[in-house]
């Protein structure tokens, strides 16, 4: 009940009924169906009925049987479409004009009661596992009640090539189930059963499969088939408006509509800054070398910059601790940008303006971060005081740490709402669990975050940090360990033992704690972390040579110490 209603609210139309949900349902199919109709919602499909095709003569009898209590259900449900998944049973026969014969059969059966059969080639089906053997056997059965179910989560995971759907009759293609996954080296079923998630969310290519379904004429409903088990334990609300706005941006790209305003870099990143009196975000952001360059005319929010890095203390947001609150981003057009994240089902927040403040709108992030999109109008708020210069040039990137069941949800609102690409996508062990990360960028690197969940393990705070492009992390480290010798992350000794044995580095690095990482094409990465104030620390970086990376590889090194050091 809790599903459909919240399908209906995220504005679908119809839903196929899984038979374990309709088995633990306490209403009766009559009730269910009066249910949906009063919600709005079609019952597009009921499924799955499993292992009937291929079979010796003495089950098809009872495959039948079975096959005469589903319609009946059915009937009572008002579904007139069964999805027939290939046989998985190890006593299934691999001919395909048994299979044939036996489909047409259950099609026949099926007709009598107004339904129709979709076949669906499992991925993991005994004999039948590709989409086009599905389609084959489905011409030879050569039944008006019978037609093919296509799943892009079979297709793509197997590396079957979507063109060959176009050469089937869309009216023979009853259906099309759309599910993305991330690339993993595992057993499919396994896979299908656990990782699927939201056209977007994964590394599978929707957008061309769907494009083939529709050039072969199909006409029918476009339904998300997921099986997750983070979305299990999701609110069925927020799941439904994700997988609503999944196809909203999957029927964008098919549109070709690109994101109208691709951020062109950080315009500011923006603290609560709870407690400004004691100076403690303020100190820091001063021992890092930047100077409070402005004051908000009408709100208690100061403005620190350093070069093209502003960062925001503002004393009036709501939080207990320093935290980050709000991310600006560079917009070439700030009002195509917020009305695409509107059609993307994230509306603009109400926000407390005076009438002389300019005009700024923002979106909510998955976890709550503030989104604005800016031109340069915001600045004149603030009255300007002297900038500075100094090694520190802007923003890098910002590091947000997301709830488990947010991830994939991050995910897709990064590279839809914002247009920013995914990049690498990490599991690296820490002491303390399992750091999950997701990097995603804009195509030229100008704006750049990462998402990061600590799956397991208590004690994982959720941290946010924002890290500072710096041109000379050494020169900062220098002067920081000798003027501030606690304001930076110490770093363990046989971190460098590691380092030097695989790098000729300076062995200075080792004396200023400062980290290190290489890739293949030789670009390399410095970097160092300050201390934690409140749910918030900086980072500096230095990326040389085209290094594109996060030096993600040291990301246990640093949870350990930040453990370690409370
Ligand atoms: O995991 C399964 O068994 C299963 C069942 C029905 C489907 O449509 C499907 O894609 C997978
Ligand atoms: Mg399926």
């Amino acid at each position: 009940m809790e599903k459909l209603e919240a399908i209906a609210a995220a504005g679908f139309d119809g839903v196929e009924i899984f038979e374990n949900d309709l088995l633990a349902c306490p209403l009766s199919p009559e009730e269910v169906r009066a249910r949906a109709a009063d919600l709005g919602l079609g019952i597009d499909l009921y499924q799955p009925f499993r292992d009937f095709e291929s079979v010796p003569p003495e089950v098809l009898a009872g495959n039948l049987r079975r096959a005469e209590r589903k319609f009946q259900v059915m009937e009572r449900l008002g579904a007139d479409l069964l999805l027939v998944c290939s046989n998985v049973s190890p006593a299934a026969i691999g001919d395909d004009e048994l299979a044939a014969e036996q489909l047409r059969l259950l099609a026949e059966r099926a007709a009598e009661h107004g339904v129709r059969i979709a076949y669906e080639a499992l991925a993991w089906g005994r004999h039948v596992n590709e989409y086009l053997h599905a389609w084959r056997i489905v011409r030879m059965a050569d039944h008006p009640s019978l037609g093919t179910c296509l799943d892009s989560f079979h297709i793509l995971s197997r590396g079957s090539d979507p063109i060959g759907i176009e050469a089937i009759p869309g009216e023979k293609i009853f259906f099309l189930q759309l599910a993305d996954a991330p690339l993993l080296a595992m057993d499919v079923l396994q896979w299908s059963r656990h990782y699927r998630c939201f056209p977007g969310q994964g590394n599978f290519d929707l957008a061309g499969l769907t494009a083939s379904v529709l050039r072969a004429g199909y006409a029918g409903p476009l339904s998300l088939e997921v099986f997750n088990d983070v979305f299990r334990q999701a609110s069925a609300e927020r799941t439904a408006l994700d997988g609503m706005r999944s196809l909203i941006a999957l029927e964008q790209s098919l549109d070709g509509v690109t994101h109208p305003a691709v951020p062109a870099g950080f315009a500011f990143a923006e603290l609560a800054d709870p407690d400004p009196g004691s100076g403690t975000l303020g100190g820091l952001l001063s021992a890092l070398g930047f100077a409070r360059t402005g004051v908000h005319a009408s709100k208690p929010v100061e403005l620190w910059s350093q070069g093209e890095a502003r960062i925001l203390l503002n004393a009036g947001a709501e939080a207990g601790e320093p935290a980050l609150v709000a991310i600006g981003l560079d917009s070439p057009d700030p009002g195509g940008a917020v009305k695409h994240a509107g059609s993307l089902l994230s509306p603009v927040l109400p926000r407390e303006r005076a009438p002389e403040d300019v005009p700024l709108d923002a979106v909510a992030a998955p976890d709550g971060t503030e989104i604005f999109f800016c031109d340069t109008a915001w600045l004149a708020d603030f009255t300007p005081g002297t900038l500075v210069a100094g090694p520190i040039t802007g923003i890098d990137h910002v590091a947000l740490t997301q709830p488990l069941h947010y991830f994939d949800e991050a995910a897709l609102f990064y590279r839809s709402v914002l247009g920013l690409r995914p990049q690498e996508s990490l599991e690296l062990p820490d002491p303390y669990g399992l750091l999950r990360s997701k990097a995603m960028s804009a195509p030229d690197g100008a704006v750049r975050m990462v998402v990061n969940i600590a799956q397991v393990g208590a004690g994982h705070l959720p941290w946010q940090h924002i890290a500072l492009a710096c041109d000379d992390v050494v020169a900062v480290a220098r002067r920081l360990r000798a003027e501030r010798p606690g304001l930076l992350l110490p770093i363990p000794g046989n971190y460098y033992d590691d380092l030097e044995a695989r790098y000729e580095v300076d062995p200075e690095l080792r004396r200023l704690g400062v980290l290190y990482d290489r890739d293949a094409d030789g670009g390399e990465f410095l970097h160092l972390y300050t201390v934690t104030v409140g749910r918030v620390f900086f980072e500096l970086v230095q990326r040389v040579g085209g290094y594109q990376g996060y030096g993600a590889g040291n990301a246990p090194i640093r949870l350990a110490v930040q453990h370690a050091s409370g």
